[in-house]
């Protein structure tokens, strides 16, 4: 990433930039979203992450597999600089992952238990979310498109656990972050709401969002992260 370039700027894409450019110098390669280097995860005296190494340019998709306790979840985390590394190198867009005022805005993690605000509205956590990052967007719109106009005025405490998992993805479908990671997005939904997650994230794909999924039924996410990847042992190989 070049010098005085901000994460922000980063986010927004290199567009703009580019065209102001084109006439001077060669058009730039597309950035790796992703790139780990070795990368050693241990929490406690458990060692969860065994040398993770991975490019992934930006606008691709990822499926991540692994058995429950593979570390899909910790590896999501570390990428969204929640978590540090014990040893190794890890790039978010050219930002270091140690940077995690940099990685935090280029990055949006839905967590798998939603990770809403409990005592805030549905509307509140939205626009609460669009103002971390600095951004506007039409959190009715976003409410209506996955069926919770009625949750707008309600505190989040009282929705259902699909209904958290609706209001999370309108969350991350409104913040359309550049990286944006996804803890199992299928959990707790009807076959409408999956459908509803497929259209939703298949919207940010299309938009070059780079996703990574992280899921247990391989068959959708596929569908919209089509790179499989599975997680064993502490080692991250194509699936
Ligand atoms: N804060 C922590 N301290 C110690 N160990 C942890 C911590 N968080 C997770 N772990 C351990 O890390 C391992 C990986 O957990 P993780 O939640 O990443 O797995 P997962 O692949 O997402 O599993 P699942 O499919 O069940 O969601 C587990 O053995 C878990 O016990």
């Amino acid at each position: 990433m070049a010098e005085g370039v901000s994460a922000r700027d980063a986010g927004r894409g290199t567009q703009e930039q580019t065209d102001l450019t084109a006439h001077r110098v060669p058009r730039p390669a597309p950035p790796h979203a992703l790139q780990l280097r070795d990368l050693w995860l241990r929490l406690g005296r458990e060692v969860i992450l065994r040398g993770v190494t991975l490019d992934v340019p930006a606008g691709e998709g990822i499926t991540l597999l692994g058995e429950n306790g593979a570390g899909k979840t910790t590896l999501l985390r570390l990428l969204a600089s929640g978590l540090r590394p014990t040893r190794g190198e890890g790039r978010v867009l050219g930002f270091d992952l140690r940077d995690g005022r940099a990685v935090r805005d280029l990055i949006h993690l839905m967590p798998v238990d939603a990770g809403l605000y409990p005592d805030l509205t549905g509307t509140e956590n939205l626009d609460f979310a669009l103002g971390m990052h600095g951004q506007r967007g039409d959190a009715a719109g976003a409410l209506r498109r996955v069926g919770l106009e009625r949750a707008a005025a309600r505190r989040t405490r009282f929705l259902s656990a699909g209904m958290r998992k609706r209001l999370a993805l309108a969350r991350a479908h409104l913040l359309a972050r550049p990286v944006t990671l996804v803890d199992e997005p299928f959990a707790n939904l009807d076959d409408a709401g999956r459908q509803l997650t497929l259209e939703l994230l298949g919207d940010l794909a299309g938009q070059g969002v780079t996703l990574v999924v992280a899921a247990h039924e391989p068959d959708l996410a596929r569908q919209v992260a089509p790179r499989a990847l599975r997680l064993a042992g502490g080692k991250l190989e194509e699936a």
